[in-house]
């Protein structure tokens, strides 16, 4: 991840990425690499417990530490599957609906203040020349918050308000990426599904499931995650919307590997930074 400065000495590339280029995943089944573009199409992963998800998030996030130009919001009931990012994230939401529910909201204030800025210049989407940053929101298990912790009404709203931040975030720079390792209908409706640009189906255990995040009837055409081996985590059906399932396997960062990328993203993020801009900012609760 350098590149080679005329001196000769390597510079790395964190300050001059932006989360607007191509994010990397991993390669398909002919070898070409395949890069998603995040910030105009959320991201829903779904499969088994072992099938690789976190590992695509991991990728997602630490494209997002890199690229300074972009914060993140994250949730992750068990701390430690996103852990590594709490303390370049604008907010780290754990085991707690309240925490949880009252950051949503505040990702919804912000996405309609970016709308009501857009329909003040005239135009349907941010731009990357627009300098605004990109909040990427990353939820490491849906199920915690919408089935799992609080009253049934707390995950009710929870499900409704991220619902509606899928459906704004695409066009005003504010993509969400949720993984779930139990893909059913009453958590991820159609409607909502139908809202993530880009669905990749790890290992599942049945044909149901794989259909609820790919689509309806992806299994009858041949494309059915049940047929991933389990003994090949990290491959995944990869369906881009308008196209067709692609055999991915996504790429992997140790932790170790993690933890280095997330120091060296502490490190271009500096306050004053002169090689990049101050993408270390807190003060999230602006439109931009
Ligand atoms: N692309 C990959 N290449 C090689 N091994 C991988 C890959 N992705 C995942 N693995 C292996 O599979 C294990 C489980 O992966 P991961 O934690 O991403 O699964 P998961 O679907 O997120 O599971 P859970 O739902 O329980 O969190 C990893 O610890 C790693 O050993």
């Amino acid at each position: 991840m350098t590149l080679t400065a005329s001196d000769d000495a390597p510079v790395p590339v964190g300050p001059s990425l932006s989360m607007f280029d191509p994010v990397f995943v991993g390669i398909d089944e002919f070898g070409e690499p395949v890069y998603l573009d995040i910030v105009y199409h959320n991201l829903l992963a779904g499969g088994e417990s072992g099938g690789g998800k976190s590992g695509l998030l991991n990728n997602v996030a630490c494209t997002a530490t890199l690229a300074t130009n972009t914060r993140m919001v994250l949730f992750d009931g068990k701390l430690v599957e996103l852990g590594a990012y709490r303390d370049l994230a604008d907010a780290f939401v754990g085991y707690d609906i309240d925490h949880a529910l009252s950051v949503v909201r505040r990702l919804l204030t912000v996405a309609t203040n970016r709308y009501r800025w857009l329909l003040g210049q005239r135009r349907r989407k941010v731009l990357p020349t627009d300098d605004l940053t990109v909040i990427v929101t990353i939820i490491d298990e849906l199920a915690v918050y919408c089935t799992l912790l609080g009253t049934k009404a707390q995950q009710e709203e929870f499900a409704t308000l991220i619902r509606g931040l899928v459906f704004l975030g695409r066009a005003c720079a504010m993509p969400v990426v949720a993984a779930t390792q139990r893909p059913s209908w009453d958590m991820i409706p159609a409607s909502l599904r139908d809202q993530f640009g880009y669905r990749a189906a790890f290992r599942c255990t049945s044909r149901n499931s794989s259909d609820i995040v790919l689509g309806q009837d992806w299994a009858d055409r041949g494309y059915n995650a049940v047929d991933i081996a389990p003994t090949n985590p990290g491959a995944v059906l990869l369906l881009a919307e308008g196209g067709i399932p692609r055999l991915v396997k996504t790429a992997y960062l140790t932790d170790e590997q993690i933890y280095h990328i997330v120091d060296y993203a502490e490190w271009i993020r500096r306050p004053n930074n002169p090689a990049g801009r101050d993408g270390h900012r807190r003060d999230w609760d602006m439109a931009a």
